[in-house]
């Protein structure tokens, strides 16, 4: 493709060199660069990409984009071109250099602190099962239609995510579903991306190491909304205090659900257990096999999006009984005695609040609750008592354990967790770093009719540490340590 063309979204201060030249690929990370390519030099948190120019044209670029000056000397035969901000040019070359995957299919974003994933998962479930082509963007993995293709963020960068958008294109994808993190809005991985439609869940406490205040964080998430166009849909949680704040300045047209007020889309638990639900779905009853009073806010999320996407209700409703839970979110395994162990990815103060509070509301005190939880290495270190303390709160016995211990010492972490306890909430309390053998000791413990809930990790099929990924499954454990299999 014509260099000249790829820039034609952004506005060059300056240019060095011959413009009328074809480049074959665009890069951001200097060690991916091949022979023919345009490296663009990002400023990051770690390091400047413009300290890397002269590795990319080594390895073969042929232009360079960037925002410092143009010094005098220059490579010979190389294209320079200056631009206020190379961070908000990426996604815009990265869109042209596709050819504009998301404008080619109807791409919807989710955005929130909880319950992305599940959302995502599970409009791409439910639009497959419509028979559709559909891709997925996830934290778990992305997939283009039926093919997964490995995920290591939530949302990748600019350059990885068109080009993942124009795969879905090729291989006929209609429709796209996609997590946005506040990360990926605040370093516009998403820019110069075309969303009909956008959803906000929720917003807690969380990732204030990177954002540093929670006004900021949910000023980064707001900017999504700020930039959809007029025909788009935003669909938002009416339960949320930030729920109308983030809709304020949308163009889009605005659609609220509630699980408790007045609201375009309304839903409500008619029954519950460790099997299901069954929901009131505006006036409509359905049966589902998510569990959990925040499963209703994500399955009206789910329902709204399908009809502002011109779905039938009824249709929307049939196909989502038939659904399964998200990997590792609120999973349930039995064991041969009776105890049930739930599976679930809360790794925040707000999630285990949630996730604990649906299980003592099936649980109604009959049995006991036994959690098995533990916090990240090289995270926001303020959320760590905040976890001890609420799983302290909703439980009969805790074990506090390693999550991904990563560069951190897990027992620093763990006795973080511990000092957010007094003493009452101690007694309930022991520490096992092992991961393993806190799953095994909450087996132990558990009398038929208890409920085990191993928190943190989900569907991650690793534990993390020193940077070593090591083989480790929650599911796997506990069934292992229920004897099954
Ligand atoms: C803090 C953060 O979000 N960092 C992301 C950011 O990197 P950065 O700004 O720190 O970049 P940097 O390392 O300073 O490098 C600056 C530039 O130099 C380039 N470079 C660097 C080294 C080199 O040898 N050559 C080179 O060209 C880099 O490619 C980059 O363009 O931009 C990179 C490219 O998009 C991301 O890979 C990187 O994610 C890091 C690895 C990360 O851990 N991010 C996490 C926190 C994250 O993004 N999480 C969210 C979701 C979390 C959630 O909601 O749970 C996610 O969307 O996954
Ligand atoms: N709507 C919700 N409200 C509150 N908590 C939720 C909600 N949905 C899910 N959760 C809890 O949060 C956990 C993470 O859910 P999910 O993976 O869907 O969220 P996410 O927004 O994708 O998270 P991440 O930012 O880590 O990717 C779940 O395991 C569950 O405990
Ligand atoms: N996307 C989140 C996931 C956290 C999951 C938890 N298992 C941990 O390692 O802290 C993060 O990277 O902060
Ligand atoms: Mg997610």
């Amino acid at each position: 493709m014509k260099l000249t063309d790829v820039l034609v979204k952004v506005q060059p201060l300056e240019t060095k060199g011959n413009m009328d030249i074809e480049i074959t690929g665009v890069q951001m990370d200097s060690r991916k660069v091949k022979k023919g390519d345009l490296f663009i030099a990002v400023k990051g948190t770690q390091t400047d990409g413009h300290a890397f120019i002269s590795k990319a044209l080594e390895l073969g670029a042929v232009a360079v984009l960037q925002s410092n000056e143009l010094s005098a000397e220059l490579l010979e035969g190389v294209t320079y071109v200056r631009v206020a901000d190379t961070e908000d040019a990426v996604g815009k070359v990265a869109t042209q250099f596709f050819g504009d995957p998301s404008r080619k299919l109807q791409l919807v974003g989710v955005t929130g602190t909880n319950g992305k994933t599940t959302i995502a998962t599970v409009l791409y479930n439910m639009y497959r099962a419509f028979g559709h082509k559909v891709g997925l963007c996830s934290t778990v993995c992305n997939y283009i239609d039926d093919q997964a293709v490995s995920a290591d963020h939530t949302t990748p960068d600019p350059i990885t995510l068109n080009e993942l958008l124009a795969r879905m294109v090729e291989a006929g994808c209609e429709y796209a579903f996609m997590e946005c993190s506040s990360h990926a809005i605040q370093q516009k991985r998403i820019g110069g991306l075309h969303f009909v439609g956008a959803l906000f869940t929720n917003l807690t406490r969380d990732h204030l190491d990177y954002h540093k205040t929670f006004e900021n964080y949910r000023d980064a998430k707001k900017m999504f909304f700020d930039g959809l166009d007029k025909d788009a849909f935003a669909i938002t949680n009416a339960d949320d205090r930030n729920g109308m704040v983030m809709v304020q300045n949308t163009k889009a047209t605005i659609k609220t659900y509630s699980t408790r007020t007045v609201a375009d889309f309304k839903g409500r638990i008619l029954e519950e257990s460790l099997e299901g639900m069954l929901l009131d779905i505006d006036g409509r009853e359905v049966s589902v096999r998510f569990i959990g009073r925040f499963n209703v806010s994500n399955l009206l999320a789910v329902y709204g999006a399908a009809v502002m996407l011109g779905q039938e209700p009824q249709e929307v409703l049939r196909v989502m009984s038939t659904l399964h839970p998200v990997n590792g979110r609120f999973e349930a395994i039995r064991s041969k005695e009776g105890v049930s162990a739930i599976v679930d990815y809360a790794h925040t103060p707000d999630a285990l609040i949630n996730v604990l509070t649906t299980i003592n509301e099936i649980v109604k005190g009959k049995a006991s609750v036994i959690t098995v939880c533990g916090a990240g290495g090289n995270r926001d270190a303020g959320k760590r008592p905040l976890m001890a303390q609420e799983a302290a709160n909703r439980s009969d016995r805790v074990i506090i354990t390693s999550d991904n211990p990563r560069f951190e010492d897990p027992q620093v972490i763990i006795n973080d967790m511990l000092a957010g306890l007094d003493a009452e909430q101690k007694k309930k309390v022991i520490s096992i770093v092992d991961r393993r053998e806190a799953i095994r000791a909450a087996a132990m413990m558990a009398q038929p009719g208890d409920v085990i809930l191993v928190a943190g990790k989900g569907h991650e099929p690793y534990q993390e540490i020193k940077g070593v990924k090591h083989h480790f499954d929650d599911h796997e454990e506990i069934r292992a340590a229920f004897g099954l299999e």
